[in-house]
């Protein structure tokens, strides 16, 4: 096995060390380190941080490996900083049996760019009417923790309930997709100024808020773990900071997207892109485009403050892509039929960057250490340190690149960041010790 001697690197943010990676682990860190069988990276102004782990990401294997497989999504996950991915459940056939969750993962062994937990689904099908077969999926040698509809929102109540109780017994988590169907039949973008302008069905806030309510109150009467995908309104931040004040065992995610751009980009108004720390460019110009089409909707600038003041203070515990890549046909089409989502894998750290600054322990914490802790990743989310398993990445956050679609990994197109200049590159990512990432490009 290589092993590698990373050259005065900053790890999280601290002044330049060394790192020596070898047999899977950091064997040795501190100035000056020699070690004449490894390879050496020379890593002058790059940062060191655990590689990141994506709680929400869609793999579509198996049932639409022509939007992306196991492996294609692993790389562009290695290439986006990351050392393990959790797959959604919402693949065809869907990922609710022992059988297909053992499948992705031994998929995601075979490939070995990244670390791939499959979430299970909470009901047969995602339908919404029978518990899943949850214990012979946690049983399995996926060893699920991570249960979800996502996709669509486990609607009943009692169900909801049910689901709650029965992971419980092995400190299990739902993980929630908080939309009332009834409150979005038909809906296309978010309900405000803008839909109204454009004649396009609203998508309420209150959709989404109205579950997370009910839900965090189930949650803490049943005393179990609920966490919250992809959050998108100010509103919903509200009601986790009161059930977090109540102690409510409920965590929540917040997706780049939705940190970044508002409602305004689908008009083509050149509005969209809310300023951050530098410049983001802007996906202007493309009204009507359906790349912006995404569950849930993409918001108003008050929304995007409201969040990302949230996940600064941690009412918000993590930064989660919902990688949602769609074949061209799916997404090159009418608004109205057009798939919902978005990529996110391969810009992720950047859009952390635009959005926080070089804050490295905070990034480090909401994009590796806390999604590391909720999905029970162990050997993930921890610092480079002597003795720790070798799972980081290496960022160089001086380069500013502009975002292309044909360069990216996946096999789908579908980035909203096309043409967008972003901050910091990954140059390398290492999976226990392999570098699965060497000067910016996948090793395999
Ligand atoms: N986010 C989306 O718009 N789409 C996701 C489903 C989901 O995350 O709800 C997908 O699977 O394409
Ligand atoms: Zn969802
Ligand atoms: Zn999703």
């Amino acid at each position: 096995m290589t092993a590698y001697l990373i050259k005065n690197v900053s790890v999280v943010g601290a002044a330049p060390t060394d790192l020596l990676i070898r047999d899977g682990v950091v064997a040795q860190a501190g100035a000056g380190l020699s070690a004449p069988d490894a390879v050496v990276v020379e890593a002058d102004g790059l940062v060191a941080l655990p590689g990141l782990v994506d709680l929400h990401t869609h793999l579509r294997e198996p049932g639409r490996e022509d939007a992306e497989t196991v492996e294609s999504g692993s790389r562009a996950a290695a290439l986006g900083g990351y050392t393990a991915v959790c797959a959604m459940a919402n693949t065809s056939p869907v990922a609710d049996t022992a059988g297909v969750v053992e499948q992705v993962w031994r998929l995601g062994r075979e490939a070995g760019l990244v670390d791939v937990q499959p979430i299970g689904a909470v009901t047969v099908g995602l339908a919404g009417e029978r518990l899943a077969e949850l214990g012979a999926m946690a049983d399995s040698a996926a060893r699920v923790r991570i249960f979800s509809d996502d996709g669509h929102c486990v609607a009943d109540p009692m169900l909801m309930r049910r689901a709650l109780e029965y992971v419980k017994a092995f400190d299990g988590i739902i993980a929630q997709h908080a939309e009332e169907p009834r409150l979005t039949e038909g809906a296309q973008m978010h309900e405000g100024e803008v839909s109204t302008r454009l004649g396009l069905t609203g998508w309420p806030a209150v959709a989404e808020e109205a579950i997370i309510a009910r839900d965090v109150l189930l949650a803490e009467h049943v005393g179990s773990r609920l966490h919250i995908c992809h959050v998108s309104t100010a509103g919903s931040v509200e009601v986790l900071r009161h059930a977090k004040a109540r102690g409510v065992r409920v965590t929540a995610e917040v997706c780049p997207h939705h940190l970044l751009l508002t409602d305004e980009v689908i008009g083509g108004s050149g509005a969209g892109a809310v300023a951050g720390s530098g410049e983001p460019g802007s996906p202007a110009g493309r009204s009507y485009d359906p790349v912006f089409k995404v569950n849930p909707p993409l918001r108003t600038a008050t929304d995007v403050a409201a969040l990302r003041a949230a996940l600064v203070e941690g009412v918000i515990d993590i930064v989660a892509t919902d990688h949602a890549p769609h074949a061209v046909e799916d997404k090159e089409c009418e608004w109205a039929y057009a798939r919902p989502g978005m990529l996110g894998l391969e810009t992720a750290l950047s859009i952390a960057l635009e959005v926080l600054g070089p804050e490295w322990d905070l990034i480090a914490e909401r994009l590796s250490r806390a999604p590391a802790r909720i999905a029970g990743l162990s050997g993930h989310g921890v610092d480079p340190a002597p003795g720790v398993p070798a799972n980081l990445t290496l960022v160089d956050p001086a380069v500013r690149r502009t975002i292309e679609p044909a360069d990216l990994a996946s096999r789908s197109r579908n980035t909203p960041y096309a043409h967008m200049t972003l901050p910091g590159r990954v140059v390398a990512t290492f999976l226990r010790g392999e570098a699965t990432v060497l000067d910016g490009k996948a090793v395999k």
